[in-house]
């Protein structure tokens, strides 16, 4: 396995200008932090604690402050600028809210197509085939290819969002609390297949979730996120059983179950 993606002293400010003068927000704070290939790696913390911020500034979405990115060993803002659309879909984001990320009035098929149309690949009925293998894959039968997206449940948004993802042959994905705007009966499903997709495929996920059970079910390693900073980076057994951390141990207490037996969904 090769590095994917790094960040190196990676730091990211809100609030330069008027703010910075009364302190301004450091988001992320000189995270080091290497991704490999097809690695799943959950990140946890309290709200605020800059999660969101890290997962975009490693799409690339934000600049960051200080320090870089490197993508395959090269600084992101040089891949970026040599093959813009090559490392936009190499990189890709599951948001939170599959309402906000979906127009409600484009039909599911030309939602998912979307990023083939933008990128010109395949003819027409190549892409037509691949939005149907698509649509079995997120397990929606051929039906939903013509409802629009406000004709759908939360569940079945989501799992278009992630087959829109998954269009274009992403190497790793972004999912930002993928499954918090979901009902709690859909969440299993919903997680379980982002989990197999992206498994099958060999793609690198980086998940946030507030919730430690949700990414112990679908990470192989977990980082723990206070005030910008990473303050444990663990493989998931050895996070759960064995916290080092006295943050990690605060929000592995706030779990209903006891947190090994979180290991068993994993
Ligand atoms: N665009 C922005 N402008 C100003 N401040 C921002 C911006 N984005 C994030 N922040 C601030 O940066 C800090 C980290 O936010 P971030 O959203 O990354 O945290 P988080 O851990 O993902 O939180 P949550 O779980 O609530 O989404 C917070 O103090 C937030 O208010």
């Amino acid at each position: 396995m090769t590095p994917l993606l790094q960040a190196v002293g990676l730091t990211r400010r809100f609030g330069a200008g008027l703010l910075a003068r009364r302190g301004g927000v450091t988001a992320v704070a000189d995270v080091n932090l290497t991704l490999m290939e097809g690695e799943a790696v959950g990140i946890v913390g309290e709200s605020g604690s800059g999660k969101s911020t890290l997962g975009r500034l490693l799409l690339g979405l934000i600049p960051p402050s200080a320090g870089e990115v490197r993508y395959r060993g090269r600084p992101l803002g040089a891949a970026l600028a040599a093959d813009r659309r090559g490392v936009r879909r190499a990189l890709q984001i599951v948001q939170q809210d599959p309402t906000a990320a979906l127009d409600p009035r484009w039909d599911v098929a030309r939602l998912v197509r979307e990023g083939l149309d933008i990128h010109g690949l395949g003819t027409p009925s190549e892409r037509a085939a691949r939005v149907a293998g698509l649509l079995a894959d997120v397990g929606l039968d051929a039906g939903f290819a013509a409802r629009r997206a406000h004709e759908l449940s939360g569940g079945q948004k989501q799992r278009v969002a992630i087959a829109r993802a998954l269009a274009l042959a992403p190497e790793f994905l972004f999912a930002d609390e993928p499954v918090s705007a979901l009902d709690v009966s859909v969440r299993a499903q919903v997680l379980g297949l982002l989990n197999r997709l992206r498994a099958a495929r060999g793609i690198g996920l980086l998940m946030v979730s507030h919730d430690i059970a949700a990414v112990a079910a679908c990470c192989e390693r977990i980082l723990v996120m206070q005030r910008g900073r990473i303050v444990e980076d663990a493989p998931r057994a050895t996070l759960l059983r064995t916290p080092l951390h006295p943050h990690t141990r605060a929000l592995l207490a706030a779990v209903p179950p006891p947190p090994v037996a979180l290991l068993a969904t994993g």
